[in-house]
């Protein structure tokens, strides 16, 4: 009998088709199929491939949009000379090397993360990367996505490969059913609190279970989205039908007979049921509550209902002074219920949750309410395309009659660029995923929670529990 063939993973099938050269010692020079640039990076990327004498190797593979330094204010006022300076050097950049740019106020600008995605760029079996490292994102439609520096973006600017060591493999299975009021965010915000910060790192993670699979497609792309919070720079999920029923009839979506061809391809790409990997873990999701950040890493975490950790529990040494430093930084008392913290903005937004279900989800909660009169609210959608069809189905108005600022989509205060910040000493609740020290601003407190928990303490005027907001 012929010994039988090992299963392969998703992620080794993907890694497998891109393979251009085997360089020895789990080293793999990679095809690239989609790259997309931003208003930090790309504008420097594309100026060192012309400073080499070197052209860009398929520019029809490129594709630009201005994100990070742009105001998110109308007209985008406030933008910053240095943000200025870099759209403009993303406009003449992509326009010399024939890259096609998305610009303000044109469909197709957004967050990177939000727009490729949106567009159909982002494919079921494709490699795509970005300079960010939030393209983990990307691997919610079944793509395989990472972030790379900028040697690295010259690199496949130039050559439209990349040299990468192969990560390990590690699978995930989130079980059950999510509570009323528990959304993707909780999820994977409470498995960064089980799993840790580096229990992701060296690894591709891929997300399975029955919670994925019933979860759709944007708030899968929430789950991968935090990947890297969990140190992963791979996070994918197989595509199902959803995958295409979302994609099909998107810009850059394959169409007619190509559909057919592409659909059929990304039906072989699941992990083959034999198929090993070198971790798995599992949670199950059916008693997962809302979940708040309380310090300044997102693996300090814990149900929106729980109490502040007491150090004396904490019995890790690193930890426990880690948790000491973020709890005065935070100027939070151990022992207390998250609830009731008082708290002064409130920022939905974000490549983690700034997608058309996750505003329908904060105005929801917003319809019919006020925000508080202590708190500033504002709402960043993700993309030109959330912005217009939010608008269209008429929840830019009930956020603005609930007092939330309504904003330009981009960036904005998830890393507190052109102003967009948080002042010192002042608490936010953000549908962001980094709370790192000053991340929305010198001094500044972030809490990450889902759109919904935000919305609810833009209401309530405090962190508060989503399920039980009062009239
Ligand atoms: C500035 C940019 C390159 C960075 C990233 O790589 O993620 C940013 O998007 C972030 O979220 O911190
Ligand atoms: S929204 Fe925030 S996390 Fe996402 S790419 Fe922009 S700065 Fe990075």
């Amino acid at each position: 009998m012929g010994a039988k063939m090992p299963g392969r993973t998703m992620f080794q099938k993907i890694w497998d088709d891109h393979v251009v050269a085997d360089l020895g010692d789990n080293v793999f020079l990679l095809h690239i199929d989609r790259h997309i640039l931003h208003d930090l990076g790309g504008p420097g990327g594309i100026l060192s491939v012309k400073q080499r004498g070197l052209r860009i190797r398929n520019p029809e593979l490129t594709f630009a949009t201005p994100d990070h330094a742009i105001s998110s204010a109308r007209g985008r006022a406030g933008t910053s000379e240095v943000g200025i300076r870099l759209l403009e050097g993303l406009r003449s950049g992509t326009r010399s090397a024939g890259i096609r740019l998305f610009d303000v106020g044109e469909v197709g600008q957004g967050i990177v993360h939000v727009i490729g995605p949106e567009l159909g760029l982002t494919l079921p079996g494709a490699l795509l990367v970005c300079g960010d490292s939030h393209t983990c994102t990307h691997g919610g439609i079944g793509a395989m996505a990472f972030g790379i520096g900028t040697t690295e973006l010259t690199h496949v600017l130039a050559t439209q490969t990349l040299v990468q060591p192969r990560p390990k493999t590690m699978r995930i299975h989130l079980e059950g059913e999510m509570a009323v009021g528990v959304t993707a965010k909780d999820l994977i915000l409470h498995l960064i609190g089980t799993v840790g910060v580096g229990g992701g790192s060296g690894y591709a993670v891929e997300y399975a279970g029955s919670a994925i699979r019933s979860m759709g497609i944007e708030e899968r792309l929430t789950v991968c989205n935090l990947s890297i919070e969990l140190g992963a720079k791979i996070g994918m999920i197989a595509p199902d039908e959803k995958t295409f029923a979302y994609l099909k009839g998107r810009k850059f979506a394959p169409a007619g007979e190509l559909w057919g061809r592409a659909t059929a391809y990304w039906r072989t790409l699941p992990s083959d049921v034999n198929a090993e990997f070198d971790r798995e873990v599992e949670i199950q999701v059916g008693n997962v509550a809302p979940h708040v950040t309380w310090g300044t890493s997102p693996e300090q975490v814990l149900p929106v209902d729980g109490l502040i950790p007491d150090m004396a529990d904490v019995t890790d040494v690193g930890k426990r002074e880690a948790a000491v430093a973020a709890l005065k930084y935070m100027g939070l008392q151990p022992g207390k219920p998250i609830i009731g913290t008082p708290v002064d903005w409130v920022f939905i937004g974000s490549c983690a949750n700034s997608r058309l279900s996750d505003l329908r989800s904060a105005a929801e909660v917003a319809r019919g309410r006020k925000v508080a009169s202590s708190v500033r609210a504002w709402v960043v959608p993700g993309s030109e395309s959330v912005k217009r069809q939010a608008e269209a189905e008429g929840l830019d108005a009930v956020f603005r009659s609930a007092g939330f600022e309504w904003r330009e989509p981009g960036c904005s205060m998830c890393l507190a660029a052109n102003g967009e910040t948080v002042p010192a000493g002042q608490r936010s609740v953000s549908t962001s995923n980094r709370n790192f020290v000053g991340r929305q601003g010198p001094g500044a407190r972030t809490h990450l929670a889902s759109p919904a928990t935000a919305a609810a303490a833009a209401i309530a005027g405090h962190i508060a529990d989503v399920r039980k907001l009062g009239n």
